[in-house]
């Protein structure tokens, strides 16, 4: 079963002369398994709607269910994992034993049962043993951010929501979160993520959802994504779409440097042939 969100609106400092209106009428259905990208400009009510997906927030009205469950309870909130911005802010253990059990162990899973999965989180985010005994805060910000990770999968979620999980880190660092998203999607559980990396992210996404004063502006395929004239972009799908404006005629649904450069090749040599054929006697 999904999350599935209707109608929904929330506001902050609601009834006050404050109210701040930050989602409207919100309608959306995620799936298990999915890789899902939030996107928008600054103050559109990306990182609103992650906390509505948690239970954090309560919408003013409509209505949000986990699986059929209200978002608040205790089982809802095992199954929607969320990972935070700054992981420091999420770390507070003295150990990364500690800190990853941490989870578990509120929940009432026995030492082994902890242990067990402790080893299986620290294989999710490509980590080695050797580093449970470590204090979290003598890490990278990429290892830090996979122990956030690892954190929140020792509860074996089935939606993991990050909210700009990438930014702030060095390439090696973001390559390792890229790779540890894709690693966990693949075993079934829906990743979404609020970001505003499209160059990392982008190749990853199934599907986005663009989230524009607090309304849902587009939702759909990255494929249909691209044939909209909706913003942000990632920077190949900008430069593709920029060719085929220009008169070059190339299938802007590319995604990776390398499928860019690909295709500009086939679309060269299909031109080299044309002209040849058009002209056989000439050099091109
Ligand atoms: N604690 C708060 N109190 C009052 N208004 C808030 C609060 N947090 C966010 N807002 C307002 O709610 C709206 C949505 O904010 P939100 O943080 O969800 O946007 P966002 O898309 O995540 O932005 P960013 O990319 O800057 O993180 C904005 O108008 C913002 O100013």
């Amino acid at each position: 079963m999904p999350i599935i969100l209707e109608n929904v609106s929330f506001s902050y400092s609601s009834k006050t002369p404050l109210e701040t209106p930050a989602l409207r009428d919100i309608n959306l259905r995620i799936e298990k398994g999915e890789f899902v990208g939030i996107l928008g400009e600054k103050g559109a009510g990306k990182s609103t709607l992650t906390k509505i997906f948690n239970g954090v927030f309560k919408p003013k009205t409509g209505t949000v269910r986990v699986d059929g469950l209200d978002p608040s309870s205790k089982e809802a909130k095992r199954r929607v994992g969320m990972v935070f911005q700054q992981a420091a802010d999420q770390l507070f253990c003295r150990t990364i034993y500690e800190e990853i059990a941490f989870g578990p162990l509120n929940f009432g899973y026995s030492k082994k049962e902890t242990e067990e999965r402790i080893y299986e989180v620290l294989e999710a985010v490509s980590l080695d043993r050797a580093v449970l005994s470590r204090d979290p805060f003598s890490l990278s910000g990429g290892e830090m951010q996979r122990i956030a990770l690892a954190s929140a999968l020792a509860l074996r979620p089935d939606y993991l929501i990050l909210d700009e999980p990438i930014t702030g880190l060095d390439p090696v660092g973001k390559k390792e979160i890229l790779e540890a998203l894709q690693k966990i999607k693949d075993r079934g559980t829906a990743v979404i993520t609020v970001t505003h990396n499209l160059k990392g992210f982008f190749p990853l996404l199934e599907r986005i959802v663009l989230i524009r004063e607090g309304r849902i502006a587009f939702q759909g395929s990255r494929e249909k994504y691209l044939e909209t004239d909706c913003i942000p972009l990632p920077p190949i799908a900008s430069m593709m779409k920029e060719l085929r404006a220009r008169g070059l005629p190339v299938n802007p649904a590319v995604f990776t440097v390398e499928g860019a450069l690909e295709e500009i090749l086939r679309v060269k040599s299909a031109i080299e042939k044309e002209n040849y054929e058009n002209n056989p006697g000439q050099r091109i």
